[in-house]
């Protein structure tokens, strides 16, 4: 098969992007393409595969496959990619328009030109927060925030948040430090967490600012993760060390996502999206 493609990235977090307006793909097959495009020594080398597809309830649609091949529900650097993509090449006539993803549709906004979108804001939603649909195992509870979680004889404390996608968030006190390889893969797979969980660290810099490292569910480290970065600004405000309705911009090791968690409940992240490398992949 010859199959078209486009590389883009969120601060370092690739996909390799198919449109299937275009170039339609069979639903059995996604699970190779995606462990198939990834791979960096025989593949094109990314985090993982977005379709981006048509669909009747939305005005475009993403469907995200990780590094493994495992489908996740959201991502939020996906979105913003998906929303860039979608302008330029005329998918979508209006700046502002909805997503469909498998957690639900969104809204994005575009920030530039059919030239050249830079930027794009995204209302990703209201967090959810009740213990049973991050899913976590346990007594149901409205939040878990700060729970004692222990792992490899380490004590810590755990906030849960899904974005669509479940993420458990641990404070550091300095991210250089944070067990991102070696609790990063464990936490994953921990059987508290029965459709494994997107794990992130972070450390809080000021009212304003949070460092954040992720080792991603199915994808492993990476070096943004859209949905994690809303989670741990969700994560910090629960923990009442920052404030709602006050833009935080999280530090992430591929660069910069702006997050606001509004009064009334959603929650809002910008940033960059950018194009790499468009072609042709030649799959036996
Ligand atoms: N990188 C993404 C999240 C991708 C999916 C995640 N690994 C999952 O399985 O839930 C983002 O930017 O949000």
């Amino acid at each position: 098969m010859e199959i078209p493609f486009t590389k883009m990235h969120g601060l370092g977090n690739s996909y390799i992007f198919i449109n299937t307006f275009d170039y339609p793909v069979e639903d059995e097959k996604l699970h190779d393409l995606a462990i198939a495009v990834a791979d960096k020594d025989t593949g094109i080398g990314s985090d993982g595969l977005i379709l981006i597809h048509p669909t009747d309830k939305a005005e475009v649609g993403m469907r995200i496959f990780n590094r493994d091949g495992s489908e996740g529900k959201n991502c939020g650097n996906g979105l913003r990619c998906v929303a860039k993509f979608a302008y330029e090449h005329q998918l979508v006539s209006k700046k502002t328009f909805t997503i469909e993803t498998k957690a639900g549709n969104v809204t994005a906004e575009v920030h530039g030109d059919k030239d050249y979108v830079e930027e794009v804001t995204v209302d990703m939603g209201e967090p959810i927060l009740n213990r049973s649909a991050i899913p976590m195992k346990g007594d149901e509870v409205k939040q878990v925030v700060a729970e004692p979680f222990v792992v490899s004889d380490q004590e810590l404390a755990v906030t849960t948040v899904s974005m669509g996608n479940p993420h458990a968030v641990f404070f550091v006190d300095d991210i250089n430090q944070a067990p991102l390889t070696t609790l990063g893969p464990i936490i994953e797979k921990d059987a508290r967490f029965p459709e494994s969980v997107n794990v992130e660290f972070i450390e809080k810099v000021n009212d304003r600012e949070l460092h954040f490292r992720v080792w991603e569910r199915g994808s492993g480290v990476t070096q943004a993760c859209g949905t994690g970065a809303c989670a741990s600004v969700v994560a910090a405000i629960l923990n009442q060390t920052m404030e709602k309705a006050k833009e935080i911009t999280v530090h992430l090791a591929g660069g910069d996502l702006y997050i606001t968690w509004r009064e009334d409940n959603r929650v809002w992240m910008r940033g960059k999206a950018e194009t790499s490398i468009t072609g042709i992949f030649f799959w036996q």
